[in-house]
């Protein structure tokens, strides 16, 4: 497979100004030779006529660019052409690359070359591909933090750590007999506490990473007229959902999308809550509680001017947040505390917002130092933990040495390198053994 020569439209589909190909593998300078006859200067942009180099028909004029191996994002030969972004010339192009022996590009298959050839580790590699996906500044922030080596540095220093240890803990079995360090099982024992310690730390995150990776998911409940719907369009600043005074309005989930301090959320309205009057209402009625048991906040809307609803009341607890709706109109008595707003007028909508934003930050991280950002990477932590509490009670020294390589295998699961070889190294280095 590494032996193709790979090439893909690296910019969006469709007209444009600009169309970037991307290209990359060892036939690439032969590529280029074969559409624009001589290869431009390494990294220096180049205007050269592209053509055919079956038929000679000029495809385009084109800026290309030729980044030899390995200092190049995939490590390997690539270049880059620069087109005029119409459908006809891209496709052309394509056509001609084909002719050229280079294949269509997998989905990821660059950054999966970068990442074979060392040029990044797997947690740099799931960055950039959120950096694509970030919709808002926050996941932006997260994202580039990510790509540029933060959790990579971090569980790159576990690793080293539980390297060093493994090296005292096989040099503690392999030369028992010898004038080792006194204490030395010990100290491997109180180090590896330590740092279980540290990883338990990084994972009390609550979350927040994988949550400003993931947004936030908001549902709005109450009894049907409340205000649902109402309060989501003011929210949103839009016409996302309908509004009528008639009960039992909506029924499948309505979502809108809400930037909030940097948090992508999803607020989801949905059907009033009381004893359905019909199989859709109840479905709908469904639909509501299920959106009530996911999300991470629950706005439990009341009407003023109406009893508190015991469907309603029902759902207060830790993630929920009362709001008051209608307090244009005077407000029944036995209301539980909440924010006071009227969609209708506008008022308290201000400080719902707030409210809703502060919510999500205390959610989400917004900033600051490395978070893990997928399951994936808390489920590889967890297991690290595990072996390392597993070191703390092994009776002898073979097993402890076997929790600490099974603990760097589940550090090294996320960044992609296992590297348990390096040990051996150590070993003799640390202790100047000699023999
Ligand atoms: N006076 C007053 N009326 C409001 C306010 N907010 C909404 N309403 C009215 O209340 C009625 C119900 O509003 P909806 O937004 O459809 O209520 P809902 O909770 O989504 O209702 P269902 O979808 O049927 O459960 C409509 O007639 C709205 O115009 C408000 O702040 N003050
Ligand atoms: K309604
Ligand atoms: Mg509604």
């Amino acid at each position: 497979m590494n032996g193709d020569t790979i090439f893909a439209l690296a910019s969006g589909a469709g007209r444009a100004a600009v169309a970037v190909m991307r290209i990359s593998g060892p036939a690439t300078r032969g590529l280029l030779e074969a559409l624009a006859e001589r290869v431009p200067e390494p990294r220096r942009a180049s205007l050269r006529r592209l053509r055919h180099p079956g038929t000679g028909e000029a495809l385009d004029q084109a800026l290309l660019l030729w980044f030899p191996g390995p200092a190049s994002y995939t490590g390997e030969d690539s270049a880059e052409f620069h087109l005029h972004g119409g459908p006809a010339v891209v496709a052309g192009v394509a056509e001609a690359l084909v002719a050229a022996g280079a294949r269509p590009a997998e989905p990821g298959e660059f950054t999966r070359r970068a990442f074979l050839h060392g040029k990044l580790d797997l947690t740099a590699a799931e960055g950039i591909a959120d950096l694509i996906e970030a919709e808002t500044a926050a996941q932006r922030r997260q994202a580039l933090r990510q790509a540029g080596g933060a959790l990579a540095r971090l569980y790159g220093s576990w690793a080293a750590r539980l390297t060093a240890l493994l090296a005292r803990q096989e040099a503690f079995i392999e030369f028992e007999d010898e004038d080792l360090p006194a204490g030395l099982d010990d100290e491997v024992a109180a180090a590896a506490a330590v740092l279980r310690a540290e990883i338990l730390a990084h994972l009390a995150d609550g979350g927040r990473g994988e949550r400003l990776r993931e947004g936030l998911l908001v549902a709005i409940l109450g009894a049907p007229n409340a205000g649902k719907s109402s309060l989501l369009n003011a929210l949103v600043g839009r016409e996302a959902a309908i509004v009528s005074a008639r009960a039992g309005t909506t029924r499948d989930v309505v979502e809108a999308r809400l930037d909030l301090a940097g948090i992508p959320v999803t607020l989801a309205d949905t059907a009033g809550l009381r004893e359905a009057l019909d199989e859709i209402e109840a479905e709908g009625v469904r639909r509501a509680r299920l959106r009530a048991g996911e999300a991470d906040l629950r706005l439990l809307v009341f009407a003023a001017d109406e009893p508190p609803d015991a469907d309603t009341l029902a759902l207060m607890g830790p993630g929920a947040l009362v709001v008051v709706n209608k307090v244009d109109l005077p407000v029944a008595a036995g209301m539980p505390e909440g924010l006071h707003v009227s969609a209708r007028s506008g008022a308290g909508l201000d400080a719902l917002h707030l409210r809703l934003e502060a919510e999500a930050v205390s959610r989400a991280s917004t900033m600051g130092e490395a978070t893990l950002t997928r399951p994936r990477h808390r489920a590889a932590l967890q297991d690290a933990v595990s072996w390392l509490g597993e070191l703390e009670v092994a009776p002898v020294p073979e097993l402890r040495a076997e929790a600490l390589r099974a603990a760097l295998r589940a550090i090294g699961r996320i960044t992609g390198h296992i590297g348990v070889e390096a040990v051996l190294d150590l070993v003799f280095g640390e202790f100047c053994i000699g023999k």
